[in-house]
């Protein structure tokens, strides 16, 4: 199955053209890794990709459940970190949703702070958060704009198992990155 298909995909900013060109498809268990200086365009692709921005040419087609995580860690920064999650869970329908939200929290190391407003939490803490939301969500198209920005070490080796299970559970995922991630058998998108 199809996850993204992007044909002759060009990215406009401001009237300013940023890529053209771009064709990518991902199947069940792809990836793609998205770099390049700042300003390239990353960031504006996977809104592309992501159907929150319209392509200057071209079109995109998203074959199931997408889960974005931007530059904001959108959880509500009052409540208490698991049910700011549960709130999110609620909202995407997805089942069993406190045994969800949980195995995420636990799958980025989080399990320590459910109980801490969301204000409250690190930089790095809440990337991670942000993380916990996407794995959670049980989207199959993971589109993840910087997730290792802000992580140390140990947190970039868990997202990049978080990404290699996700994977083989059949999910695909695009990722924008300055820093190293590994990501076996990626298609690489340079801008
Ligand atoms: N809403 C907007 N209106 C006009 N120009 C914009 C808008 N958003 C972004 N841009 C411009 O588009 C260009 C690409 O921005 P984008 O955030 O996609 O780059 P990026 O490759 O993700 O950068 P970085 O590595 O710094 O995160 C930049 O020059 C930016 O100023």
């Amino acid at each position: 199955m199809t996850l993204l298909a992007a044909r002759g995909l060009a990215v406009a900013r401001g009237g300013r053209l940023l890529a053209e060109g771009i064709e990518l498809t991902l199947e069940r268990g792809g990836a793609a890794l998205v770099t390049g200086p700042n300003g390239a365009g990353k960031s504006s692709l996977l809104r592309v990709f992501a159907g929150l921005l319209a392509p200057a040419a071209g079109t995109v087609a998203r074959g199931g459940r997408v889960a974005w995580m931007g530059e904001a860690v959108a959880l509500d920064p009052e409540r208490a970190l698991a049910e700011a999650l549960r709130f999110w869970a609620a909202q995407d329908d997805v089942p069993a949703a406190e045994t969800r939200v949980a195995a995420a929290l636990s799958a980025v190391a989080l399990d320590d702070l459910a109980d801490v407003p969301v204000r409250l939490l690190s930089t790095g803490q809440r990337r991670r958060a942000a993380l916990a939301r996407v794995v959670a969500s049980g989207a199959e198209l993971w589109l993840l704009d910087e997730p290792a920005s802000g992580l140390d070490a140990a947190a970039v080796a868990r997202l990049a198992l978080l990404l290699e299970g996700h994977r083989g559970a059949g999910g695909a995922a695009v990722v924008t990155t300055h820093q190293p991630l590994a990501l076996p058998g990626a298609i690489e998108v340079v801008l």
